[in-house]
């Protein structure tokens, strides 16, 4: 978009979207950014974004034909959506409500609460919008908490809210659970591609890194106009996204499909990093938010990605002939990453072979 320069775009992002919303105010002119045919937002079809047992790949109680069917229902999702809805995932319900509603909780304080974990702009950790460092780029209608979670020793506690009192013991029990999750998902993805089941899990590294994003998607009059997240593929190895609401798009074959709503569900989505460990097996699709005019969301996404300073690359298991190597090694992805998200770019080019 044209015309808006950094400094209405730092101006912008002292205002939280919420209190714009309070104060009745339309989306100003930065925030304005869609481009597509709002009247195709009809989610009225539901999209056939894959549904995975977790159950089943946790080998509890599977038989070998129902876990080997598993696999290739998993390994196919990844390959064609890159992402799929975990149901009986080991978390249960109630602790699924609860972060939730601690994440509720926290957006629906008075602004003085939540500003207490401001971020200043060019800072990612914190409350408030992601930095915008470029001319021209649109923003999202949406405010956000960024934490560092695990290791432990990167989290930064001046960031972690104090009010709701249960939302660190919350996010901390979050974590260990997401933990077990990744644990499960990672083994069977590799076991999908025949590959050793630890290979994946090596690749993070023993620091692999979970970062978890709260994000706030305000209600908005004018939903055919800004989207509440624009356009982008993660720069994690992958994320788990737990929503409240229908809102989130994945595209796929030329057209944006709503991530249907599976109570209690995870979503789970590829990012680019697992895309090049997989020598492009495996797709990290692109996904945006649109806003609604009737109701608010929340989701809770937590980024897993491999730990800092660690080298990694495709699979020798998944580069021959037939495949030959489409991406480098690279360390830190996130961070190049990172520089192309804002400006609405994708960035897996850069690793490319
Ligand atoms: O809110 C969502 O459903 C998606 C969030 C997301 O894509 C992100 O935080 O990267
Ligand atoms: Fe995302």
């Amino acid at each position: 978009m044209a015309g808006v320069s950094v400094l209405s775009a730092e101006v912008l992002l002292s205002k939280r979207v919420q209190e714009m919303v309070l104060n009745g105010e339309e989306p100003p002119a930065p925030y304005i950014s869609r481009d597509d045919d709002p009247s195709d937002d009809d989610d009225s079809t539901v999209s056939p974004i894959p549904i995975i047992d977790l159950s089943v790949l946790s080998h509890t109680t599977a038989s070998t034909e129902e876990y080997e069917e598993e696999l290739q229902k998993l390994k196919s999702a990844l390959h064609t959506w890159g992402c799929f809805q975990a149901i009986n995932h080991g978390i249960s319900s109630s602790f699924i409500d609860e972060i939730l509603q601690v994440t509720r909780e926290f957006f629906e304080q008075p602004m003085e609460e939540k500003k207490k974990y401001s971020k200043t702009v060019v800072e990612v950790d914190g409350y408030g919008a992601d930095p915008v460092p470029e001319e021209g780029q649109s923003l999202d209608w949406s405010d956000r908490l960024f934490l560092d979670v695990y290791p432990e020793d990167l989290r930064k506690p001046k960031f972690w809210p104090e009010s709701p009192s249960s939302f660190g013991e919350v996010l901390r029990e979050y974590t260990e659970k997401t933990k077990m999750v990744i644990e499960v998902i990672s083994k069977a993805m590799a076991k999908s591609l025949n590959l050793e089941e630890n290979c994946f899990l090596n690749q993070f590294g023993e620091r692999a890194m979970l970062q978890a994003r709260f994000n706030y998607y305000s209600k908005c009059q004018r939903p055919d106009l800004i989207l509440g997240l624009k356009p982008h593929a993660d720069g994690s190895g992958y994320t788990s996204i737990l929503p409240d609401e229908v809102g989130l798009q994945v595209f796929n074959n030329d057209k944006w499909h709503t991530v249907p709503k599976i109570s209690h569900a995870i979503l789970i989505l590829m990012g680019d990093q697992m895309e090049i460990m997989t020598n492009g097996v495996f797709k990290s699709p692109v996904h945006r938010v649109l806003s609604n005019s009737e109701r608010d969301r929340i989701s809770v996404a937590m980024f897993y990605t491999p730990e800092k300073g660690k080298e990694i690359g495709p699979e020798d298991g998944l580069v021959d002939d037939e495949r030959p190597r489409l991406f480098k090694k690279v360390k830190d992805y996130a961070e190049i990453h990172w520089d192309y998200y804002q400006r609405g770019l994708r960035a897996l080019h850069t690793a490319q072979a």
